[in-house]
């Protein structure tokens, strides 16, 4: 689990961190008392290894097929998919402290404070087993961006985009039919605004980090998922456990890495 990685962990300070691990070269266990604070270079432990995970941020406009595409991304390479919209909507429903106020914004097609979306993400994160990550709809705005940074402190491998004209993406929200409070003309025209300010900012942020792929949402799901298949093709480490085996049908040259 993500918790467990001490690296990753801003919740575990450097000392307490030399702590848990003088106390497991020890023998304790975290929690039991150590007679001695002082420690020679030669009896130093370096911490096991562990990988950083595989993260990759989906973004694009709402509407612009982003849920959709990563359900297959999911099903070809088995990322595990953390929908910031459904984690805030899922507090909204839990009745959580914080469900009124997520509800007020996301209504009026505003965006949640971030410490409030990165946290949910990071309990997540946290508690899970999977060491690969797809995160739909973050970051929205430049603020999330450098939150995410600040508390979870990783940076992506990949950054998908799916770009798609305004009068399709208004089209396909119109007839989304999942009852979603935010799913109405009213609504639409507000984030579609916010998404221009906010969220253009930070695809332009990866781009020039050479981290994003911009991919073309118009045409059928599948069609665009033929799109996808080769950037994550492209990584190894996204092979190994993937659910069935990934077949790539296009060129690299189909699919624009917009460095
Ligand atoms: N390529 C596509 N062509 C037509 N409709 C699509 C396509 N991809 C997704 N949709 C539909 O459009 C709506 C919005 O898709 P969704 O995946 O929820 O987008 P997002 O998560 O970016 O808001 C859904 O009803 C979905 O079924
Ligand atoms: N990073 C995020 C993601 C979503 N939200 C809020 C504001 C968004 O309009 C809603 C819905 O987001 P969601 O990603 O589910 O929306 P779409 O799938 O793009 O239509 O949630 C947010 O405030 N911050
Ligand atoms: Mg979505």
């Amino acid at each position: 689990m993500w918790r467990r990685v001490a690296l990753l962990s801003p919740m575990i300070s450097s000392s307490s961190r030399s702590l848990m691990l003088k106390q497991a070269a020890s023998g304790l266990k975290v929690g039991e008392s150590l007679s001695t604070d002082i420690i020679h270079p030669e009896e130093r432990v370096s911490p096991p290894k562990e990988k950083a995970p595989f993260i990759t941020f989906v973004l694009g406009g709402p509407g612009s097929g982003k849920g959709t595409q990563c359900e297959k991304i999911v099903e070809t390479f088995g990322l595990q998919h953390l929908s910031a919209g459904d984690l805030l909507r899922r507090e909204i429903a839990m009745h959580t402290d914080n469900g009124d106020m997520i509800l007020n914004l996301i209504k009026d097609g505003k965006i949640v404070p971030s410490e409030v979306t990165v946290k949910l993400i990071q309990k997540e994160l946290e508690s899970s087993d999977s060491r690969k990550f797809l995160i739909d709809g973050f970051p929205r705005t430049e603020e999330n961006r450098v939150a995410f940074e600040r508390i979870i402190r990783a940076d992506p491998d990949v950054v998908l985009f799916f770009d798609c004209p305004e009068e399709e993406m208004v089209k396909r929200v119109l007839n989304r039919n999942q009852g979603r409070i935010d799913d109405n003309i009213t609504t639409m025209k507000k984030r579609l605004k916010i998404f221009n300010a906010l969220n253009r900012p930070v695809i332009d942020y990866y781009k020039n980090k050479g981290k994003l792929y911009t991919i073309n949402a118009v045409g059928t799901v599948d069609d665009i998922f033929q799109h996808v298949l080769p950037i994550f093709n492209s990584f190894e480490q996204l092979k190994e456990g993937s659910h069935v085996n990934p077949q790539s049908h296009l060129g690299p040259s189909l699919v624009e890495n917009s460095s």
